[in-house]
């Protein structure tokens, strides 16, 4: 089990006594000031190019719940934005809150979605692994989308949820032939910024890419997310639920939020 969390003895606020980049220069999330953000004409459209058999498993990662990939060669990648060359698919995985009203990372002029889907990649170009990419500062490509709650169900993340109920004692399954571009919305345009992960060792290693559009879910598959640690956190002392997951907005220090539209 990590030293960090989220509750008030080991959250955010005291992540710095463990971790000091969490007071850098490059920290995520941060609040998309829409009115800030540079139209960038030259940023071209985000090519998102994954291969469905190269998801291997679900597993709970302690803090959330990952959805990993097979990342030994270039078969699931992102191209495009602010990226120099692709980017391999490595997981993806959610952040939320205790209940519908807060628990994304990012936030648009100070307003909050209900939960976020981080797709991480890693630049395979130019490093020979995810752990070498994630020390510099072009090394990963983070792939950030809104959630908002609609009551249609959006059967793509019921199917995540009901594979991952299935899921019994703790440990990953596996799953076969999922393609996360389902996941995204219609519309690709974007921010971007240079930023950080937004969980421990916080490496400021990310290129952030922030879809503008959300995609939807259901409040009961929200429900799911914390209630699903619950189900399975089969052992007393560790924590019951994953209630929220979400780090608060950090400050810009500078930074140049780019849009990819006007
Ligand atoms: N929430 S986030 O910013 O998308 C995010 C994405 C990936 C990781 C991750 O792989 N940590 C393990 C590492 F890299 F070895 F430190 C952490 C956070
Ligand atoms: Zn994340």
């Amino acid at each position: 089990m990590d030293n960090w969390g989220y509750a008030d003895h080991n959250g955010p606020k005291v992540w710095h006594e463990l971790f000091p980049l969490a007071n850098g220069e490059r920290q995520s999330p941060i609040d998309i000031v829409t009115k800030a953000a540079i139209y960038d004409p030259s940023l071209p459209p985000i090519n998102v190019d994954y291969d469905p058999s190269s998801v291997k498993l679900i597993m709970n990662s302690g803090h959330t719940f990952t959805v990993e990939f097979d990342d030994g060669e270039d078969k699931s990648v992102i191209r495009g934005g602010p990226l120099h060359g692709s980017y391999r698919l490595q997981q993806f995985h959610f952040h939320w809150g205790p209940c519908d009203d807060y628990g994304a990372e990012h936030k648009v002029d100070g307003r909050d979605y209900p939960a976020e889907l981080h797709i991480v990649h890693w630049n395979a170009e130019k490093f020979s692994s995810f752990v070498e990419a994630a020390q510099n500062p072009d090394g990963l490509a983070v792939l950030g989308i809104f959630l908002k709650v609609r009551n249609l169900i959006r059967i793509h993340l019921l199917s995540i949820c009901l594979i991952f109920l299935l899921y019994q004692d703790g440990k990953q399954s596996s799953f076969t032939n999922f393609d996360p571009s389902c996941l995204l919305p219609d519309c690709k345009e974007f921010w971007t910024y240079p930023g950080s992960l937004t969980i421990p060792p916080l490496l400021e290693s990310v290129i952030w890419i922030l879809l503008k559009e959300p995609i939807a879910v259901s409040s009961r598959q929200l429900s799911q997310f914390r209630s699903l640690f619950s189900t399975t956190e089969t052992d007393e002392s560790k924590p019951c639920c994953m209630e929220k997951n979400h780090r608060p907005v950090q400050p810009l220090k500078g930074r140049k939020v780019r849009a990819s539209f006007l």
